[in-house]
């Protein structure tokens, strides 16, 4: 049994780390944080987990993580790079849920997250954890920098335009999206009342959202080059949990010759957590809640114009199932261990 840790286990992605690693075969909880609800049982906070899970948090002291094979920080940015360097020493491996290890330009992140990075040289050995477009570097890792939820859901949706040269004009990409309000966190903020955010519907970051160098970042790397640009819009939905995004790619001569539907097939034929939907389909939200899956329709509204709508839970798939794939793998597990659960409905 892996003994696993996680640091923030009060916020909505601790806790759907907790609804996840409980019910998983190969792992036992043996550290959960929390700086505010020190000593506090887990099941009197959530419920939900009474009967499933034992502890209490307690504050995210060194030398409990430092006992764990894997720990999962749930946390705000900033707080896994404070403490990596021990934990690796310590032969702990690390996911990290924020964003301390997606970007690998020090000078990028400094700008979009308001801080140095203050261990560089771990941020070069660190992977990026999405295991359908980076699956064999994430097996040999010591530390995964977990995708953001939005570039989960865009990164999936281009990547098979993208993958075959000459098919779309990748310098203008467009991927509006839109996420149910958990993907801000359980922390309270005025933009995330009820009667702010209910009854709502508006777009945020429009001048610009930390998740645009990142899925840029990531797109290039699956273009193969440099030369890729995507305009990113987040939009926030009166749902709580759920990320839809429709994305557009200007086809080339080349991609209208191509079959977009067995484009898409081919590129996710095997992968247990990608369902590429029958042509015309329209996913929903509702359709993949609390489950791991991503569901994605491509269609081709103008002869040169390819549209593809993507649907992802943002705290499984976006966030802490995604996490969980990435440690069946660096722990040499199935991959879809404890992950193979049916969204719920309605
Ligand atoms: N919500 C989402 O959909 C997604 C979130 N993410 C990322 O995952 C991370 C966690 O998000 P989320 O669960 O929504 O956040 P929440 O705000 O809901 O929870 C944050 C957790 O971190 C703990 N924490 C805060 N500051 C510190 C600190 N300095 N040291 C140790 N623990 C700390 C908090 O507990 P306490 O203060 O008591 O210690 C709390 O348990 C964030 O970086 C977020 O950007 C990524 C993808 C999707
Ligand atoms: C609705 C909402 O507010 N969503 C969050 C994204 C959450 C996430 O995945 O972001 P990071 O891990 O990169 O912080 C936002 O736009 O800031």
């Amino acid at each position: 049994m892996l003994k696993v840790g996680i640091v923030g286990g009060t916020g909505y992605t601790g806790v759907e780390l907790l609804r996840i690693l409980s019910q998983h075969p190969g792992v036992r909880i043996t550290a959960i944080t929390s700086r505010k609800e020190a000593g506090l049982p887990v099941a009197d906070m959530y419920p939900s987990l009474r009967g499933r899970v034992d502890l209490a948090f307690t504050t995210p002291d060194e030398a409990r993580l430092a006992e764990c094979d894997v720990v999962f920080f749930a946390t705000p940015h900033g707080v896994a790079m404070a403490q990596a360097r021990e934990l690796l020493a310590a032969g702990v491996k690390i996911i990290d849920l924020a964003a301390d290890f997606r970007l690998k330009d020090t000078a990028e992140f400094e700008k979009w997250y308001g801080m140095p990075h203050t261990c560089p040289d771990i941020l070069g050995e660190a992977v990026y954890g999405l295991p359908e477009l980076n699956r064999e570097a994430i097996r040999g890792a010591r530390i995964v920098g977990n995708p953001g939820c939005y570039p989960t859901s865009v990164q999936l949706g281009f990547a098979p335009l993208l993958r075959t040269p000459g098919l779309v004009d990748a310098s203008h990409l467009i991927a509006n999206c839109a996420s149910g309000v958990s993907g801000a966190g359980r922390k309270a903020e005025v933009a995330t009342l009820f009667s702010e955010a209910a009854d709502n519907f508006k777009a945020y970051g429009v001048k610009g959202h930390r998740h645009g160098p990142e899925i840029n970042q990531q797109l290039r790397a699956v273009a193969g080059h440099a030369d890729v640009h995507c305009l990113f819009v987040p939009h926030l939905i009166p749902a709580i949990r759920g990320i839809h995004s429709t994305l557009y790619a200007r086809l080339t001569p080349q991609g209208q010759e191509a079959d977009l539907q067995k484009l898409f097939e081919d590129c996710y034929r095997g992968e247990p957590f990608v369902d590429v939907m029958p042509a015309g389909s329209a996913p929903e939200t509702r359709s993949v809640r609390a489950s791991n899956i991503v569901r994605i329709a491509v269609h081709r509204p103008m002869p040169d114009l390819a549209m593809v709508l993507v649907v992802e839970d943002n705290l499984t798939k976006g966030a802490s199932g995604q996490a969980v794939q990435c440690m069946n793998l660096m722990c040499g597990l199935d991959e879809t261990a404890g992950l193979m659960f049916v969204p719920v409905l309605p």
